[in-house]
């Protein structure tokens, strides 16, 4: 079992024990009862690189980032910088989230808020729907391509945004034939946890311009957005680099900064 697998196995088993106490009808009303999404599309859409900025206390890879007390506050700062979308890493395990911080940033901020986890089933897209998410995190590399299709039109039909993680051409392929409008290109390859930030100059271009192009993961400052945006991204994610910067408000507000300069290459197409 490679890294992702063990941790889509604790996954499972931590979703089978919430489905035991909220059934599927409960969640699936619960997530028609839920605020409308906002319209991510529209968001990530909008003139100069987008910052994707993501609440995570800990990574398989670096252990822990920082203990986050507070998520809530975590995301007003990441707002005031000009955050355009806020990601919540809810897997437990690993990751040290939950649904609750997904609640607690979406009760205290106006922008879209992205459920990052390892979703497998609908179920868990109609939880992040109840949770308030508008974008959710669907990694090609942990589903089958049926499974893919099927999750992909139930976070459309639910009307939220999907963002489609792919780390190969060949998963790049499956999240368009799937009909992915937001491609993420992580530089993490989540069987290996190495990061590669060519990944994303070697993939962003064989996709279509119609495609929103999220570049994932290994941003540390501006530098690596102006590199990411040279290489075609509309937008970048970042955890490490937010969570551990002593100013989370003013890290977000220098990257925003840059992916709004005019010579970053979005701005300019
Ligand atoms: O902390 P970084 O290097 O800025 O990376 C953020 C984000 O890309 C990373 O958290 C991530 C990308 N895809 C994922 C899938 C699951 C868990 C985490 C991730």
């Amino acid at each position: 079992m490679n890294v992702l697998d063990e941790i889509v196995a604790g996954v499972r088993a931590d979703l089978a024990a919430r489905e035991a106490l909220t059934p599927l009808a409960e969640i699936k009303a619960a997530a028609l009862d839920a605020r409308p999404a906002l319209d991510a599309l529209a968001a990530l859409r909008a003139p100069g690189v987008g910052v994707i900025a993501e609440v995570k206390r800990r990574s398989p890879s670096k252990g822990d980032l920082a203990a986050i007390p507070d998520p809530a506050e975590l995301a007003v700062q990441y707002a005031a910088g000009g955050a355009r979308v806020i990601s919540v890493l809810t897997e437990r395990r690993r990751f040290g989230g939950s649904q609750a911080d997904l609640d607690a940033v979406r009760a205290v901020v106006d922008v879209p808020v992205l459920c990052k986890d390892f979703v497998v089933t609908s179920y868990q897209v109609h939880e992040a729907r109840a949770h308030g998410a508008d974008v959710v995190l669907l990694i090609v590399a942990a589903l089958e391509q049926n499974a893919l299709v099927g999750l992909l039109e139930r976070v459309e039909s639910l009307g939220m945004t999907a963002l489609v993680e792919v780390h190969t051409e060949a998963e790049a392929d499956r999240a368009l034939d799937a009909g992915a409008s937001v491609i993420g290109v992580n530089a993490r390859d989540l069987t290996t946890l190495e990061v590669d930030r060519s990944t994303f100059e070697r993939i962003a271009p064989g996709l279509p311009s119609g495609v929103v192009k999220v570049a994932e993961s290994g941003v540390r400052g501006p530098h690596d957005l102006i590199s990411y945006a040279a290489a075609g991204a509309d937008a970048v994610l970042v955890g490490e680099g937010l969570v551990t910067a002593g100013d989370a408000r003013q890290a977000v507000a220098d990257l925003v900064t840059a992916g709004a300069h005019p010579a970053t290459p979005r701005t300019s197409r």
